[in-house]
């Protein structure tokens, strides 16, 4: 069964292109990278999945239903984080945000709720740190509160827009190591980043998007299929990606 599926979707912002015709199909269990430069559409298309902005044509469906109707289903770890990380929250309170609106009517969380917000921080390794201010973690420690967040509505579908913009190298792998342990346990990943270094060893699929899809596919994205979505050559090389040595460099970091 198809996860997402976007048919001839485009959407303008005050008459500039954001999407131009975007035929992308996700398979269920997947674990699908979304590159492409600054500006190219990468969190327009997250949140016309997420139903959070309608495009102006085309035909989306999550599960086969519209993405109103498929609450619950899709995860999301936003770009920023969408809360102050001075404000006086410890990490449980953070990932319990992610049961709102499941808990029954002015009910407090209920025992199982409770239960599901330790699963979730165990799945991302932080239940030791459950107590901790959120103003207290590291950047890769607060990109795992916000995925255990998502996690705590029990999603069958993860959205990530860039979770490891501005974290090291070595944080960014362990990143991508925990979302192929989720997506091993069956979540179907959609990650939109500019990691090109670190993607194609991870992932199932890469999609390039600058406006349109420029390339989807198991195999690395071709090189001039790369530097036009890009509108320069990639001429930074180093020696990380054994294959396309040129493809290491993030490309457009924020
Ligand atoms: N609410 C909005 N109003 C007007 N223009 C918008 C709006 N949201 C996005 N855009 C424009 O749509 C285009 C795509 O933006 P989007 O944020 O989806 O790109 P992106 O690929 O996620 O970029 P980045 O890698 O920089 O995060 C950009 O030109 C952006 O300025």
């Amino acid at each position: 069964m198809k996860a997402i599926e976007l048919k001839n979707v485009s959407l303008s912002f005050d008459g500039a292109d954001a999407l131009k015709q975007i035929d992308l199909s996700i398979d269920e269990g997947s674990f699908v990278g979304l590159v492409g430069p600054n500006g190219g559409g990468k969190t327009t298309l997250l949140k016309i999945i997420l139903g959070l902005i309608k495009p102006d044509q085309g035909v989306v469906s999550v599960f086969g239903r519209p993405p109103e109707k498929t609450q619950g289903k899709i995860g999301y770890v936003p770009q920023y984080s969408d809360f102050d990380p001075e404000f006086p929250i410890n990490v449980r309170e953070v990932v319990e945000m992610g049961r709102l609106g499941r808990t029954g009517f002015f009910n407090r969380f209920s025992k199982k709720d409770k239960e599901i917000v330790r699963e979730s921080l165990e799945k991302v390794e932080m239940a030791d740190l459950m107590d901790r201010r959120i103003s207290d973690l590291s950047g890769g420690q607060h990109q795992r509160v916000l995925i255990a967040r998502a996690l705590a509505t029990r999603p069958e579908i993860l959205l990530l827009d860039e979770p490891t913009a501005s974290i090291d190298q070595k944080i960014k792998e362990n990143i991508y190591e925990l979302l192929e342990t989720l997506n091993e346990s069956g979540i179907t990943i959609l990650v939109s980043t500019h990691d090109t270094g670190v993607v194609y060893s991870k992932m199932t699929s890469i999609a390039c998007i600058n406006q349109k899809i420029v390339y989807h596919g198991e195999d690395e994205i071709p090189l001039e299929v790369f530097e036009e979505a890009y509108g320069a050559p990639v001429s930074i090389l180093s020696d990380e990606h054994p294959d396309h040595p040129e493809l290491n460099q993030n490309v457009g970091e924020n």
